[in-house]
């Protein structure tokens, strides 16, 4: 037995390189105080596998797991040729193997629940399934109604942790731009009315909830650590699939028949890719969440092979951004200042299935699917390919990676560049029959694993605000039903923000008043107590004002900022429509030019219609050419051949008649017959005059021979 054992996988050698980067906001002072602070981290591409069981027990199995991170794969017998006497393993390390018997749960603890409590702590993630087509991908991403996948299970634990902490809807508000807005209760409020009207009147219709929905397997969830009590979070989902390289909103707002518009990838302002257009929807819970990725999963292209009968034939990215903001004990943000708000993401990418045309035996609109998905994976290997080149060659000139070559690469290129986690799930079918694509992705996984993921981390720090894990709103949140607890109309509305009292100092001191010692030591201990609190409130005061001040100037300087940049902006606007202009223009001149050519095409088309008749017609004519040629031919042959018997019965005729008349004489003469003149010159090559037998000219009595001008007439007359 042969056994080779690949490159172990870097897992323990993660987290080398830490360094603190500070990025200032664009000029003065004020700014670096409200700066993001980044830290950079690096970190391998984790990988896992998990192995579906053999569809039936006579199948042969190519995979043997060896511990939790490690398995061999076999060649099978029928794979090896004559050359290979033995049979040849290979060794393959994962972050971490599930077996065939692993739970889903099992797969949302060790894979997606770190992701989910990264999402919760202001972090990007990007995961996705890879493997061959029927190989157990969208079961793990998204599973059925008995065994929920990540995805249902990511929502559950998502709502679950920040249950209590949810900003009231519509008060985070999408800038269609990839960014948030803050809007002001009073809209925010309209919303949710016209909005709780439409779900009374489409109640009635609504169907019974989806069995992804409806599934009691939620047990095992658990709550996550990680979220800031001061904040509210707002969570929006989109869904889109990359179907032949376009990309397509999956919850496109309209009729479920209706055809979907492709769209494209763009660029936010902080240089994040994103899908222009795309349909974010605030959701509440876990179950509206569902229901909404099932309307957007009945969009979605999906075809039979002979490999899976229910096969994804595109990319489908379901993602879950996550806002949050400070606010106070009411939920309401404490500050409009959009740069208060985290924004994060946790993107789920179900790929489609890599396959081999040979096997699948697709053709037509299959077909080119399949090479489309060939090609978007193709990408994929070459960009992972190429960043770990470049990571490990540091000294040659970086390869640039070709992330535009597939909307799915472009899509998430800001991943690839650091703004996240990224891990992925390799998908086995251990049959022998898949033993081809297996080893492909094996050699794929085992290439992921070596690129190293530069990560940048925010951690905000705006305005001051600091996390204090809601400590204040609860205070707050006490004291308020302590009041109401009083009855007391007046006090039931007091609607003080007590938070900042747990700035003051230690909690109130203790007291007794028994005796008179006792009340004097106390009286003097609250006193001192007292004081403390008050120089402190001094102190908070005077770093309040210069607080104020520092704020004021910076919003002095905000202010001017805004005025050039706005300046700045108009420029560019009119500099915009200048180029609008100019670009109209072009576009009426490529028309213009198109328009041309197409009639010039239409031209030499008709032009060439022409040729092709003249030269049928040509043609025809050679033919009736020929078959007159033959004709005539025929016809020389025939007369020939008639010359000649008369020609040979007047010779024996002469010689009878010159035994009997003249024996001696010679006749030699030729007999003259008229032959028709024959025009075409191309007929003199058929004429062969027959040798002349005897004295030309012997005698003028009998004979006369006549000869055109060019001696292919001959008249012969008997006289
Ligand atoms: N671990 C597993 N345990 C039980 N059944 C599984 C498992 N993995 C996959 N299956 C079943 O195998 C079939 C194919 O799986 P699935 O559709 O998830 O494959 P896929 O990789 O997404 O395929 P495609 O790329 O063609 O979309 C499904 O019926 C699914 O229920």
């Amino acid at each position: 037995m042969k056994s080779t054992t690949s490159t172990p996988m870097k897992v323990t050698k993660m987290l080398q390189q830490r360094e603190l980067r500070t990025r200032p906001l664009p000029s003065s002072k004020q700014t670096e105080k409200v700066s993001n602070v980044l830290i950079q981290t690096k970190e391998p591409l984790h990988v896992f596998c998990r192995i579906k069981s053999l569809p039936s027990d006579g199948d042969l199995c190519c995979v043997r797991v060896l511990n939790s991170d490690k398995i061999i794969l076999e060649t099978p017998f029928q794979v090896l040729d004559n050359k290979q006497a033995a049979q040849k393993e290979t060794q393959y390390v994962f972050r971490h193997v599930f077996e065939s018997q692993a739970s889903q749960q099992d797969i949302f603890s060790t894979v997606a629940q770190p992701m989910v409590e990264n999402l919760i702590r202001g972090h990007n993630g990007l995961l996705f399934t890879y493997g061959v087509t029927g190989s157990g991908k969208t079961y793990t991403m998204t599973g059925d109604a008995n065994h929920r996948g990540i995805m249902p299970r990511c929502l559950e634990t998502l709502f679950r942790t920040i249950s209590g902490y949810q900003a009231k809807k519509f008060i985070f508000k999408s800038d269609h731009l990839n960014n948030f807005e803050i809007q002001f209760e009073t809209d925010a409020r309209l919303e949710r009315h016209i909005e709780n009207n439409e779900y009374f009147k489409q109640g009635l219709e609504r169907k019974d909830a989806d069995p992804l929905t409806a599934s009691q397997d939620t047990c095992g969830l658990t709550l996550l650590q990680g979220k800031n009590k001061d904040n509210v979070h707002a969570v929006f989902i989109t869904y889109i699939e990359v179907y032949n390289n376009s990309v397509y909103d999956l919850l496109e707002e309209g009729n479920i028949q209706k055809s979907l518009q492709s769209r494209i990838i763009r660029e936010d302002a902080n240089h994040n890719m994103f899908v222009h257009g795309v349909r974010e929807i605030e959701i509440k819970s876990a179950e509206e969440a569902i229901e909404v990725f099932q309307t957007g999963q009945k969009r979605k292209r999906m075809g039979h092979t002979i490999l899976n009968a229910e096969s994804s034939r595109s990319h489908s990215v379901f993602t879950i951004r996550l806002a949050q903001a400070p606010a106070n004990s009411q939920e309401e943000l404490v500050s409009p200042d959009t740069r208060t708000i985290t924004i994060s993401q946790l993107s789920l990418v179900d790929l489609a299935g890599s396959e081999r045309s040979a096997r699948t035996k697709n053709t037509g609109l299959r077909l080119r699917e399949a090479g489309n998905i060939n090609k978007s994976l193709m990408t994929l290997r070459t960009c992972l390919a190429y960043l770990r080149e470049n990571q490990q060659q540091t000294n040659a000139a970086p390869k640039v990676i070709p992330y535009r070559d597939s909307k799915i690469t472009h899509l998430f290129k800001n991943y690839f560049d650091g703004e996240g986690q990224v891990s992925m799930i390799v998908c086995i079918n251990p049959r022998a029959e898949d033993y081809d694509e297996n080893a492909q992705v094996m050699r794929f996984a085992e290439m992921a694993q070596e690129v190293q993921i530069v990560r940048a981390t925010p951690i905000k720090n705006i305005l001051g605000l600091t996390p204090r894990g809601g400590k204040g709103n609860k205070i707050s949140k006490m004291a308020v039903s302590n009041l109401n607890k009083l009855h007391n109309a007046d006090e039931k509305n007091f609607d003080a923000d007590v938070r900042l009292d747990c700035l003051l100092g230690p909690s109130f001191p203790e007291y007794k008043i028994g005796t008179q010692a006792q009340a004097e030591s106390s009286t003097q201990e609250l006193t001192q107590y007292l004081q403390r609190r008050i120089e402190r409130k001094k102190a908070l005061r005077i770093d309040l004002e210069s607080k104020f001040d520092g704020l004021r100037l910076y919003l002095m300087d905000i202010l001017s900022e805004n005025s050039s940049l706005n300046c700045e902006l108009k420029s560019l606007h009119t500099s915009y429509q200048k180029e609008l202009h100019r670009l109209g223009a072009l576009e009426s001149k490529i028309r213009l030019h198109e328009s041309s050519i197409d009639y010039l095409n239409n031209k030499v088309k008709r032009r060439e219609r022409q040729i092709d008749d003249l030269k049928r017609q040509l043609k025809h004519q050679q033919t009736l050419l020929d078959k007159k040629d033959e004709e005539k031919e025929h016809q020389k042959k025939k007369f020939n051949a008639k010359l000649t018997v008369e020609m040979d019965k007047d010779e024996n005729h002469s010689e009878e008649s010159s035994s009997t008349e003249q024996p001696s004489a010679i006749e030699s003469l030729r007999i003259a017959s008229v032959i028709t003149t024959i025009s075409t010159p191309r007929n003199t090559k058929y004429f062969t005059p027959r040798p002349y037998r005897g004295t030309v000219g012997s005698d003028k009595r009998r004979c006369r021979l006549l000869t055109s001008d060019e001696g292919h007439i001959i008249k012969r007359t008997r006289i």
